[in-house]
């Protein structure tokens, strides 16, 4: 199935540049596997999926020896370029070759448990936003404050309208290009795409997606995103 050009093609970019410290693995946790794929894999597959993606760029460290020998790396629908020291730099990389297109995703390596319900959801917002918006996921423990380096309750943080961001973020090529860069160049802690957008006036729109799109960040993570995964339909696996 493709896009058959009702759509405005979408370029995605998978900053795949980290080194997974908080995993405390033996490779970088993108190469981590589940079932017979990498977390990569996962997560390149779930957005090839869709066929409003044209293109995945993928953003690996000028060290990474493992991206080039997967199976995935052979689609021809996939770029590698070098990341950055910084999650930002590594986007800002893979936008520096998404030529002219009108609309930009960007997707956590991370992230093997994007769901196709919560990606049409997303990409639908093309057809009504100008800023663009971000896959999240409503606050549901009570939050609480601490000091910095004191291990007790400062205070409650009140969770109304409080969200987790996630990745899949959608945004319009050359705002997000013009944010990210002012933001970087001026020293902003960006963490993730829409915090450039919102630095710079922005309010990027929030669509509500599912839980179980965790990103893969600590040793027990593994294998709820196992789980996960595993309880799929099969159609998320085609
Ligand atoms: N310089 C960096 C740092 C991170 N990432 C990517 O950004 C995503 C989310 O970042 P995070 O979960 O923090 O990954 P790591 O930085 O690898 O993890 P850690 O902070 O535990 O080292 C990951 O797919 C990671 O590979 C990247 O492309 N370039
Ligand atoms: C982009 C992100 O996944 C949204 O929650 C998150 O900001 C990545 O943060 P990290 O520190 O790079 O894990």
């Amino acid at each position: 199935m493709n896009n058959a050009g009702s759509l405005p093609e979408i370029i995605a970019v998978v900053p795949a540049a980290g080194i997974g410290s908080r995993m405390q693995a033996q490779c970088p946790k993108q190469y981590l596997t589940i079932g017979h794929q990498t977390l990569i894999e996962h997560a390149i597959a779930a957005l090839l999926r869709h066929p409003r993606i044209s293109r995945v760029i993928v953003a690996v460290s000028p060290q990474d020896t493992h991206f080039t020998s997967l199976p995935i790396a052979a689609d021809p629908r996939i770029h590698v370029v070098s990341g950055g020291a910084e999650r930002a730099d590594s986007v800002l990389a893979g936008l520096a070759c998404a030529g002219d297109a009108a609309w930009v995703l960007v997707h956590d390596a991370a992230r093997p448990c994007l769901h196709q319900d919560d990606l049409a959801r997303l990409l639908a917002i093309t057809a009504t936003s100008e800023v663009g918006g971000i896959l999240a996921a409503p606050v549901r423990d009570t939050m609480k404050r601490a000091e910095a380096g004191v291990a007790a309750v400062a205070h409650t943080v009140d969770r109304q309208n409080l969200w987790h961001a996630l990745t899949p973020q959608l945004f319009p090529l050359a705002l997000l290009k013009a944010c990210l860069s002012r933001a970087l160049s001026e020293g902003a802690t960006i963490t993730d795409e829409a915090s450039a957008l919102e630095y710079c006036g922005y309010h990027p729109q929030l669509v509500p997606g599912r839980a179980d799109n965790i990103k893969v960040t600590q040793p027990e993570d593994l294998a709820l995103a196992a789980f996960y995964l595993s309880h799929f339909s099969t159609q998320e696996h085609a």
